[in-house]
């Protein structure tokens, strides 16, 4: 019995400083322990046994600009018309009845138009100005207009600029000019300036080379000038062009004529490098517009071979490059030729800049 004693004891010591030597718990992996496990397919669970349920209802999330994470009622709608549709030819079919397919084409037709007319959240979608008559357009169309072309103002009881050739009042005669010329849509500036132009208002116009400034002016001076008497002998011009160079003033001179000649407008050139007589008898026998370099209508005036004080109406094309090449005072000289009363605006606040320049100087 003490030996028994001695041996436990003997043992817990061993146990104590040697660690025990019971065997190790056999563990069994899951993937081991199910390797062999089947069960009834009509126990699983992860899917829908009814076939009624197979196909829920998916939500379509939108991501990305101009969405937040949503449903697309659009396609909502789109499957939902064609479900009517075929919820339709099977009553017919039920019934007898003959196919229509005029009901088809108009349920198709209702249905499109509710698609476009709707975004992704049903909030209805405004058509594009494009789309509308002059009498529909919203500010907001013509603020998205003027963002399309570039087109920005400063002033103050601003004209709408026009859409398109048809929409602007330029007269018959002339839009026929117009459509002469092969200009088949306006330019920026032409749909800017020339509502402006022919409002009678002062106008500044900055535009990039080769945009179609030229038009941009002469088509409102014509119109004015249309409703003008043709003018009889010396006693013109109506109106006055001033360029800074000969070659420009002849470029504008060939842009204008391409309209003047259908209204019976006559355009006379007088720039420097050509002999002044042959100008001199043009200006004689009367013209309603003159196109000029700054110094040479100077001579012209100062040898009394033109008079402007019919003139209401001038341009000072590339007025910058004008300043920029010491053209001030012949400009400012011409400016002084012509009565007072006809460049006085109605509201001081619409004097343009160049003119202030010139006439302070
Ligand atoms: N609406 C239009 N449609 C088609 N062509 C046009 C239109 N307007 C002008 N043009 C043509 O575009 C060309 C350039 O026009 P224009 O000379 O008037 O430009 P600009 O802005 O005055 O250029 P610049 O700064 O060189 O004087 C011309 O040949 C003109 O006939």
């Amino acid at each position: 019995m003490a030996e028994r004693e001695r041996e436990k004891e003997l043992e817990a010591i061993k146990e104590q400083y040697l660690g025990c030597k019971k065997p190790k718990k056999q563990v069994i992996k899951p993937s081991e322990k199910f390797r062999s496990f089947d069960w009834e397919n009509t126990e699983d669970t992860s899917r829908d046994m009814n076939t009624l349920y197979q196909s829920p209802h998916e939500a379509r999330p939108l991501f990305g600009r101009g969405f937040v994470a949503g449903m697309d009622r659009r396609e909502q709608k789109k499957a939902a018309a064609q479900l009517e549709k075929k919820i339709r030819a099977e009553l017919r079919h039920r019934t007898g009845a003959e196919d229509r397919v005029e009901d088809d084409d108009l349920v198709d037709k209702k249905n499109a138009a509710a698609a476009d007319s709707y975004d992704t959240f049903d909030m209805r979608v405004d058509r594009h100005w494009s789309e509308k008559s002059l009498a529909e357009m919203t500010e907001r169309d013509w603020r998205i207009f003027r963002e399309d072309f570039s087109i920005s103002y400063k002033g103050s009881r601003v004209p709408r600029p026009m859409r398109s050739w048809s929409e602007s009042k330029l007269g018959s005669e002339l839009l026929l000019a117009v459509e002469r010329a092969g200009y088949r849509k306006p330019s920026p500036i032409q749909m800017a300036a020339i509502p402006l132009g022919l409002s009678q208002r002062d106008v500044i116009g900055i535009a990039e080379t080769g945009s179609g400034k030229t038009a941009a002016f002469v088509l409102p001076m014509m119109s004015y000038i249309a409703h003008l008497p043709p003018i009889k002998d010396e006693n013109g011009p109506y109106a006055v062009v001033l360029a800074p160079t000969r070659e420009l003033a002849q470029q504008i001179e060939e842009e204008a004529v391409k309209f003047a000649n259908h209204l019976g407008i006559r355009v006379v050139s007088v720039v420097g490098g050509q002999q002044i007589e042959g100008q001199a008898l043009k200006l004689k026998q009367g013209c309603e517009i003159v196109i000029a370099t700054p110094g040479r209508l100077l001579d012209c005036l100062e040898s009394r071979y033109a008079v402007l004080n019919q003139c209401n109406y001038v341009v000072l094309d590339e007025a910058d490059r004008m300043i920029d090449m010491g053209f001030e005072p012949q400009v400012a000289a011409v400016l002084d030729a012509m009565p007072s009363s006809n460049l006085k605006p109605e509201n001081e606040d619409e004097v343009l800049d160049e003119r202030r320049i010139y006439r302070t100087t």
